[in-house]
């Protein structure tokens, strides 16, 4: 592993300084071309450096035609403040111009060390993304570590992030806790803008929800080794018809964290562990791969960033219990697939002896490294209402880290003063699989595991969730509910919200029945403004809806299915129908 990340990361010193030109390709040997298409190679290459020298084209669609829309062109001749974007296709070419231009909104630039110099004159360079946040690297003033879960930075027991270390002296849970501090010297306002000021740009790595973030996430970590898809800043949909029609709200939103990289809320979390990992395995840790037990969207995320990143993954998966989709996604990405007959609590348990033996690195969020990342979409959801709080989020749960990454995400807000309260939080469980609610409903007292029975919610199908404390506290601090859903419950909900117009996973389906419990008992106002975590793309689940369609679920009256009519192709046949269809209205 760590000779073929060598390979395409070398180093780069001053006796082997950048090429000119640098293309994705430029650690490889050129493959043996034929006589004429070198010819023509050399030529291209002549003519962007031609095209480096001078000044910025007007026209940058021939610009992007003749270099890669990867690519960023720099010219000394054109030095300004603000970066120029022109449309190019689908992709923004940015023509940034100078060091002086970067992000004036950047701690790190603007408060913390000088802008990086401009290169000097004559010495244009056409590069990426990556090649460009290099040139602004700067020294870190925030830091983060591990201590057991419940203490502050200032704990006795700590532990550098660089340890492989997921469990306290004790056994109990650890937390990544920020220096707090540091954080504290620039004020809520400050913060608000800085983060505003990175959405919807390309900027490495701030054009990523999560790492927009970055000095709340993981502030020391050199964006060089970051391994992003860009993640995050999800849709924060209205649910304007489905609140009105089915709820009686015009205040519900729904939070798409599912539309995503790899459909679900996990690739949050997953861009931290696995640009940790990237980080540690610079530093030598005999570290073999990365490894997880999953319901299905936590190994899809796994075996992806772990791709992108050329890091072996290993996934443990309960036979036959995840869909179809998730299941061809670690597969297709590479992943060391392993189809264990047990279910998800039986993979988490043998994962957890496996990475105690081996030196794999633990990605379940019991690795608080995750709910990092996952934090984040609370941050998103405020600076989505521009910073206001709403009054409540549901959200759906199974192993239980993301409440707490959502609690705590909230709570850095209000300690930080971006924002001066936190919502109430919701856990909606599925009531076949609800050891949380059970826990709940006897008053937090003598928690029980449950063996967790089979649900169309299949990625909260956990009976012995590991984030069980973490969970408590958050629902504790901010005065939160436990709701659950039957199966008939959830696949109506989701059923209804789909004839909205929305497409969403079955496990949203059990945070809607929440809210539609929480709001028949009165406890959810009208006017409130609420909004619902969906975890996971509706496109994983299809098996689920087609099954709900064609009323083939046993013991499921199905009350919203919408099954194809079968017709004879004859214009008759037809009319008849759509006649009869045309009634109601
Ligand atoms: N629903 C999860 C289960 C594992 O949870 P994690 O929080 O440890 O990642 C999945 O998709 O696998």
């Amino acid at each position: 592993m760590k000779k073929k990340y060598r390979k395409f990361h070398e180093p780069r010193s001053q006796s082997n300084p950048p090429p000119l030109f640098k293309t994705r390709t430029r650690t490889r040997p050129l493959p043996s071309l034929s006589r004429r298409r070198r010819l023509l190679l050399r030529r291209r290459i002549v003519a962007l450096a031609a095209a480096a020298a001078a000044p910025p084209p007007l026209d940058a669609e021939a610009m992007a035609s003749s270099a890669s829309s990867m690519l960023i062109y720099q010219s000394p001749t054109s030095l300004t403040a603000n970066p120029r974007r022109f449309a190019v296709g689908r992709r923004r070419l940015t023509v940034s111009c100078a060091s002086a231009s970067a992000s004036a909104s950047d701690p790190a630039l603007t408060n913390h060390s000088p802008p990086a110099t401009a290169p000097p004159p004559g010495t244009a360079t056409i590069h990426n993304i990556r090649d460009e946040a290099r040139r602004h690297r700067q020294a870190h003033a925030f830091s983060a570590k591990y201590v057991p879960f419940g203490c502050d930075f200032t704990a006795s027991e700590s532990y550098s992030l660089d340890e492989i270390v997921y469990r306290s002296r004790s056994g109990g849970l650890l937390d990544v806790q920020h220096d707090m501090e540091a954080l504290k010297k620039f004020d809520g306002a400050y913060w608000r803008n800085l983060f505003d000021s990175r959405v919807g740009k390309t900027t490495w790595p701030y054009g990523s929800g999560v790492w927009s973030k970055k000095e709340w996430v993981l502030p020391e970590i050199d964006s060089d080794h970051i391994v992003s898809a860009f993640e995050g800043n999800s849709n924060l949909f209205w649910a304007e018809r489905f609140g009105k029609h089915f709820l009686g709200m015009d205040d519900l939103w729904v939070k798409h964290c599912g539309i995503s990289h790899t459909g679900s809320f996990k690739d949050l979390g997953m861009t931290v562990l696995v640009s940790q990992v990237n980080r540690l395995c610079k530093m030598d840790r005999p570290l073999v791969g990365v490894g997880c037990a999953s319901t299905g969207d936590t190994s899809a995320a796994l075996s992806a960033y772990c791709a992108a990143a050329g890091i072996p993954s290993i996934v443990f998966l309960p036979a036959d219990k995840i869909s179809m989709a998730q299941l061809v996604q670690p597969i297709a990405n590479g992943a060391f697939v392993l189809s264990i007959d047990t279910d998800f609590d039986g993979c988490m348990k043998l994962i957890r002896e496996v990475t105690a033996e081996l030196p794999i690195y633990l990605a379940n969020s019991l690795n608080s490294l995750r709910l990092e990342g996952q934090k984040t979409a609370a941050i998103e959801i405020l600076q989505q209402f521009d910073w206001e709080v709403p009054d409540w989020v549901i959200v759906p749960g199974g192993n239980l880290g993301n409440i707490y990454a959502f609690y705590k995400g909230f709570k850095m807000c209000q300690e930080l003063g971006l924002v001066d309260r936190i919502p109430r939080l919701v856990c909606a469980q599925a009531a076949n699989a609800n050891p949380l609610y059970l826990y709940y409903k006897a008053g937090w007292k003598d928690f029980k595991a449950v063996k967790a029975n089979t649900t169309f919610a299949s990625a909260i199908q956990i009976g012995d969730p590991v984030s069980i404390d973490r969970a408590v506290y958050a629902l504790q601090k901010s005065n939160g509910i436990v709701e659950e859903a039957t199966e008939e419950e959830l696949m109506d909900a989701m059923a209804q919200a789909d004839s909205t117009g929305m497409f969403i996973c079955p496990h949203t389906g059990v945070a809607l029945t929440a809210l539609n419990k929480l709001r028949n008992s009165g406890v959810i106002a009208p006017t409130d403004r609420t909004v619902v975590v969906s975890t996971a793309h509706g496109l994983k689940f299809t098996q689920s809806k087609i099954d709900y369609h064609s009323k083939a679920i046993p013991d499921m009256a199905c009350r919203y299915a919408n099954p194809p009519m079968q017709v004879r192709a004859d214009f008759g046949s037809v009319m008849d129908v759509l006649k009869d269809y045309l009634k109601k209205y």
